[in-house]
């Protein structure tokens, strides 16, 4: 059987913390920030493995960048943005960002592994 999202382990439990429009001090706030900082931080190292993994499955180094998927990532991330209430002025550099690094990444694990 091969490996599905039923086999992964990363759990993403957000910790206690006051909903941002009930906060009534910066203790608060700042608890809710770190409380989610490391949510994202679970789901930033999930994405980091699917790199690894796009990296043992293309078919070569040529394909690591992809220009015409990373614009198909930033627009599917902006259509998510908006519903969720997310700014695009937050959205899209963060997403630009975290691709630049994402494919660093994954030419780093291709030139180890497969080279
Ligand atoms: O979709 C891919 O081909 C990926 O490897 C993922 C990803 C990304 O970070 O979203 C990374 C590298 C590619 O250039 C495009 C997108």
């Amino acid at each position: 059987m091969s490996a599905d999202l039923n086999d992964a382990p990363v759990t993403v439990a957000i910790d206690a913390r006051v909903a941002p429009e009930a906060c009534q001090s910066m203790a608060e706030v700042r608890q809710g920030v770190d409380a989610l900082d490391r949510a994202l931080v679970t789901l930033l190292a999930e994405r980091q493995r699917y790199m690894d993994a796009a990296a043992r499955i293309k078919p070569d180094r040529s394909v690591v960048h992809d220009d015409a998927r990373i614009e198909d990532v930033v627009s599917k991330v902006l259509a998510a943005a908006g519903p969720a209430g997310l700014s695009p002025a937050i959205a899209e550099p963060v997403w630009r960002l975290l691709i630049d690094r994402c494919i660093a990444h994954e030419f780093e694990t291709f030139d180890r592994t497969r080279t």
